[in-house]
């Protein structure tokens, strides 16, 4: 099923050079703001030119590759650029479960662009300047509990750790949410620019309604160049320098920690191996410290064999054991029993394509799902056969904070 929005007849796509906007989020209307942003550098967008609502199911990144290829092939384009992301876009949003709703690609019609000292504008049909309004606060947030209280969780986790002591699987993700009501309707934008400025290293996204700022890139496409960035292993950051150095060493010794992330490592080899004729992950990760968090990462290259688009390699890759675990179903299944929660778009793919197939998609994480006062916010553990509920519970908390942050600043 399909809907568009406006015409059915070809998108008319005009890619412009512009002077350097500055700060990209200045620049967004309030009403369903489109965003993938790091460093200030990126892609944001406004309005809606087309809206698909791709179906549940396995096929469902083939789908929607195939309802892009069509209707990108018979846009009519002028593009003064010629750059990954210009010409035409679509920004999306896939759920974690295939068999749950709420995957989605959407066109904007206005699409800003900066990126390596260029800057463009995309426009979809008719030029409409969005009116940028200030900044609203949302006020007061009131926090309740998601499908699980603090204690349940930790009892799952307790659950999922018996049962890969029992051999069934080796390692598994369990994540929890949150909920938060604000006084009033919550702007988008001004989450944006907070998760920006606290969380620069991270890739801040907006996508119908799914906000956060994830450190993990699952994939960046650039022609035949893939690039991807394995994270698993987490430690909070410390008081002070040394106590946080002791903790980066104690994450990068913890024989836990190194082994949860190989699991994530072996995974995205599985996936991106028979895609690429050359792979390079390195040896020993290193370490990625955000300002809650330090991970483990694993910076991965690799070329691309045959001419898949950048949502082929999404199909490949999701869901890693980053966010589901070892072996996949055994894991999978482990999630369904024992989280209590459809994850919707929490660890799925977000990010966007443009007509060369080139993008960037990256795993929603710290992030929450947005609408009108009310905010589901979500956070997850890599959970292995010794790991510790508490432990793991003030993991997820240390994770909840970015979008508590988000929302209260
Ligand atoms: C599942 C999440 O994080 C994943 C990514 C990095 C580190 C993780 C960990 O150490 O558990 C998780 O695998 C989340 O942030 O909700």
């Amino acid at each position: 099923m399909s809907v568009a929005l406006g015409s059915t007849r070809p998108l008319v796509v005009r890619t412009t050079p512009v002077d350097d906007p500055g700060d990209l989020f200045t620049r967004l209307p309030e009403t369903a703001p489109y965003a993938w942003t790091r460093h200030g550098e990126g892609l944001v967008g406004w309005g809606e030119a087309v809206r698909v609502a791709v179906p549940p199911g396995p096929r469902r990144f083939d789908w929607a590759r195939d309802r892009l290829s069509a209707m990108f092939a018979e846009a009519l384009v002028e593009d003064d650029v010629v750059a990954p992301g210009s010409g035409p876009v679509a920004f999306g949003s896939f759920t974690f479960d295939p068999e749950s709703p709420g995957s989605v690609l959407v066109v904007p019609r206005t699409i800003l662009a900066r990126r390596d000292g260029r800057a463009w504008l995309t426009t979809v049909g008719e030029q409409r300047l969005g009116t940028v309004t200030p900044l609203r606060d949302p006020g007061r947030i009131r926090y309740g509990d998601g499908s699980l209280t603090a204690p349940e969780w930790e009892h799952a986790v307790a659950r999922a750790v018996r049962r890969i002591r029992s051999g069934l699987l080796e390692k598994t993700v369990l994540a929890r949410d949150l909920t938060a009501t604000a006084e009033r309707p919550i702007d988008v934008r001004l989450l944006l620019s907070r998760l920006a400025r606290r969380y620069p290293e991270c890739y801040t996204f907006s996508c119908s309604g799914l906000v956060g700022a994830t450190p993990e890139l699952l994939v960046r496409r650039t022609g035949e160049t893939v690039e991807s960035l394995v994270l698993a292993g987490t430690i909070p950051r410390g008081t002070d320098r040394a106590d946080d150095m002791a903790r980066g060493t104690a994450l990068f010794d913890s024989e836990k920690d190194r082994y949860e992330h190989t699991c994530a490592v072996e995974s995205v080899r599985e996936a991106l191996g028979p895609l690429c004729s050359e792979l390079k992950i390195p040896e020993v990760p290193e370490l990625l410290v955000l300002s809650n968090v330090q991970h483990l990462a694993s910076p991965v290259t690799g070329r691309l064999s045959a001419g898949a688009s950048v949502l082929d390699v999404v199909a490949a890759m999701h869901p890693t054991a980053a966010v589901g675990g070892t072996p996949t179903e055994a894991a999978l299944e482990v999630i369904r029993e024992l989280e209590g929660m459809d994850r919707a778009g929490y660890a799925g793919p977000v990010g966007w394509i443009d007509a060369r197939g080139d993008g960037e998609w990256g795993i929603a994480l710290r992030c929450a799902q947005i609408e009108g006062v009310n905010a589901r916010l979500f956070a997850g553990c890599g959970i292995m056969g010794d790991s510790d509920p508490a432990s793991e519970l003030a993991e997820a908390q240390a994770k909840l904070r970015v979008m508590q942050y988000a929302l209260e600043g």
